[in-house]
């Protein structure tokens, strides 16, 4: 299973959004895609072409930065009609722009049949809005008919896209809350239908398409949209635009019986282009597997959701367009510029609603795979509990019962609970697979499509005066950023009541103007967040980046400032270059020492060198010095048991006579000697330290000898003798 960037689900999206992303699911395998041609009378729309679908892998994630909504750089994100950026022309129905088809109280419910290559159970009559199963696969020949909304079949999406979802989106864009979602077993094409693939983009993109279409054929509303996206997988709510291992989504139930999702990110967008970064990232987090009955099957429900904030744009009022085509205007403080404005204090009220699309995961049979099982026991537990909870809603509408409906059963019906309340307009897509292997779980989904279709709405448009909606929260600051801009104006106008007593120095006025400056941007990208049908582009191309090179909107007196700060600045930066030539030396000087220093530093590894060699050779002298200390003091070590052994065999005129073979008669008594006459120097203090070896050589050869032999034998007496003879001699 992945929760990676491998999905190429951006590309459905991206087709439609002018991207070359690639597909989100995998296709179908021949015999399937085969089957797009297949018996199914087809639904009206353009031919599918017989070709493979391109399964190119969408690029790793980009590290597209997270927007905080609460903490949004105004300069990203601001859109309004005059600067919606890409390509929103084409396939316009001018007619969708002005009303919303759906004013049903009802749920929009539709079948979408996939298409087969095998023989199929079900007779599609499309015209007919029916399907019947054939009598041949009918128990007890009980013929089952179900009729909806549409029926629809083939593999074009622009059709369904049109059937089901365009006037739920207008309707969103009205004010409205709306929901499209498809429900439906694995495999059945619920994905294709709301994501779709590179030829065939789903729902999702060309709704996003119509949105911005939307904005630019409304001049007389401004516009500020937020998106987020999020997946229900084994019941734990995951934001799929947050870093993977984010904390879970928690859901609560806020004022008036709202949901409130926390934390979970809404990222604001101001292009198409947007929008599909957005998509592309989510579907990039979604969690896919390979099961036994489709190679990339969503293991989750996924829940794309568009905020969208609009308000009335104040009458006869047209945005100047800047050199560069943007469309920006510089709001003029209190100045009376001819760009829009926003509503001065005392506001507009702000419609806000959400669109919300969501693609279900299938219900499936246990699996071969352990983990497979486990998520399909939480997938159809919740599809069950939505089942139940839909059934109830139907029965209190048919019966005018007022009956609990177990919405907090499952984290999805309790994150739906507003919409299936009554306070949406609803758009369901059922998708099946007509093959006869799969009458019963095409049996359960039209029971499911048929329970739903009788649940009772009351979608009410949200139009308050709202200070929490972010596009009021803007409004509001540019507000205030124009007043102080307003002011220091005025401060500094020379016929102002309010101008200072004193002038200004030079460096005052830079600060001033560069306040102004500072203010007139943030009132620049606040105001571009802000989508009006004068932003929106038809051509599609990006809005010039940089915003301030040079700003033609500036009232004269502020590019004066400008100018005088920018003189300053030169000035300055001209002042410190000359400081810092007059403190570097002259150039030879500079040769000069550069030599020395050069010389200084060989000196100095030459020195070290030295030093390194001569240590070395101290070392090694020392090392010698050890082990001659070492060797000396085992020989004396071995003379002293010479002696004390010569000494216990009772030959202490061996020292004597060892005595007085040395010129150096030492004054030390023997203790053997020690009350009486002058006494003896032992054999140690006798014998020159040079001639210890020989000692020790002799000690050695005598303690030999010693053991070899009972000690008092006369052998030992002729060796004793010898040996002395020996020592005398040497
Ligand atoms: N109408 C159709 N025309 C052509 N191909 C289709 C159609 N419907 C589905 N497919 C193909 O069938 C395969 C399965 O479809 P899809 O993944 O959309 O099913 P699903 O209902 O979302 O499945 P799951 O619930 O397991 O996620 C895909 O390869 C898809 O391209």
């Amino acid at each position: 299973m992945s929760r990676s960037g491998s999905s190429n689900s951006g590309a459905n999206i991206s087709s439609i959004l002018g991207s070359t992303h690639k597909r989100y699911k995998a296709p179908v395998s021949s015999e399937a895609r085969a089957s797009r041609l297949a018996p199914v009378p087809a639904s009206p729309g353009r031919p599918k072409t017989p070709s493979g679908r391109s399964t190119t892998p969408i690029p790793e994630e980009r590290g597209i930065s997270m927007m905080d909504v609460s903490n949004v750089d105004p300069e990203e994100v601001l859109v309004d009609f005059e600067n919606v950026e890409a390509d929103v022309s084409g396939e316009i129905d001018p007619s969708w722009f002005k009303s919303s088809s759906t004013t049903d109280d009802k749920v929009m419910v539709s079948v979408r049949v996939r298409p087969t290559n095998k023989p199929v159970a079900w007779d599609v009559s499309a015209d007919a809005h029916t399907l019947t199963l054939d009598p041949l696969f009918a128990k007890n020949d009980q013929a089952q008919k179900f009729d909806f909304d549409a029926i629809l079949t083939g593999s074009p999406n622009k059709p369904i896209y049109s059937t089901v979802a365009q006037s739920h989106v207008s309707a969103a864009m009205e004010g409205y809350n709306a929901v499209v979602f498809a429900y439906g077993q694995t495999a059945s094409g619920k994905t294709y239908t709301l994501s779709g693939d590179d030829e065939e983009p789903g729902i999702i993109p060309r709704a996003m398409k119509d949105v911005f279409r939307h904005i630019k054929h409304n001049e007389s509303r401004e516009y500020l949209l937020r998106c987020s996206y999020l997946e229900i997988y084994n019941e734990t709510i995951q934001d799929l635009l947050a870093p993977v291992g984010s904390a879970p989504v928690g859901l609560q139930g806020g004022n008036g019986g709202d949901i409130v999702l926390s934390p979970l990110r809404e990222e604001v967008v101001t292009s198409l282009k947007g929008v599909h970064e957005v998509l592309h990232r989510g579907e990039s987090h979604r969690r896919t597997a390979c099961t036994d009955w489709n190679a990339r099957s969503s293991r989750s429900h996924s829940v794309f959701r568009l905020v969208v904030e609009s308000r009335e744009r104040l009458s006869g009022v047209t945005r100047p367009q800047t050199p560069g085509g943007s469309g920006r205007h510089t709001p003029g403080g209190g100045r009376q510029t001819p760009g829009p404005r926003l509503q001065a204090i005392g506001g507009r009220s702000v419609q806000t609603s959400v669109l919300s699309l969501i693609d279900l995961a299938g219900s499936e049979k246990a699996t071969s795979d352990k983990e497979r099982t486990r998520e399909g026991k939480y997938i159809n537990t919740s599809l069950l509990t939505l089942g139940s909870v839909i059934g109830t809603l139907s029965d209190n509408a048919a019966k005018g019962k007022s009956d609990h409906v177990p919405f907090r059963n499952s984290k999805l019906t309790r994150m739906l609970q507003p919409s299936l309340s009554g306070n949406a307009r609803i758009s369901v897509i059922c998708t099946i697979n007509p093959e006869a292997g799969a009458i019963t779980e095409s049996t359960s989904t039209l029971l499911f499509a048929k329970r739903i279709k009788s649940v009772k709405l009351n979608a009410q448009k949200k139009e308050v005066v709202d200070t929490d909606a972010l596009l009021e929260r803007y409004r509001q600051e540019i507000e205030d950023l124009k007043t102080r801009l307003a002011e220091k104006e005025e401060v500094l106008a020379d016929n102002s009541p309010r101008k200072l007593s004193r002038r200004l120095s030079a460096r005052e006025k830079i600060d001033e103007s560069k306040a102004m400056k500072d203010l007139n941007n943030r009132i620049q990208q606040l105001t571009k967040l802000i989508l009006t049908s004068n932003t929106v582009e038809e051509g599609g191309e990006s809005r010039p980046g940089s915003p301030m090179k040079l700003d033609f909107d500036m009232e004269p007196y502020q590019l004066q400032q400008e100018l005088l700060a920018a003189r300053v600045q030169l000035e300055s930066q001209a002042r410190q270059i000359l400081a810092l030539e007059a403190a570097m030396p002259p150039a030879q000087n500079i040769e000069g020492t550069e030599a020395e220093l050069r010389k200084m530093v060989q000196d100095e590894i030459q020195k070290r060198t030295e030093k390194e060699t001569w240590a070395e050779q101290l070392v090694k002298e020392l090392e010698k010095e050890k082990k001659l200390r070492i060797k000396l003091e085992e020989e004396r070590k071995a003379l002293v048991s010479f002696v004390s052994m010569v000494d216990s065999l009772g030959l202490g005129g061996l020292s004597q006579a060892a005595g007085q073979l040395t010129p150096t008669s030492s004054p030390v008594r023997n203790k053997r000697d020690h009350d009486e006459g002058p006494k003896l120097p032992s054999l140690l203090d006798q014998v020159p330290e040079e001639d210890w070896s020989i000692l020790g050589d002799l000690s050695f050869e005598l303690e030999m000898k010693a053991k070899a032999m009972d000690g008092k034998s006369p052998l030992r007496r002729g060796i004793l003798g010898e040996l002395k003879q020996n020592l005398t001699s040497s």
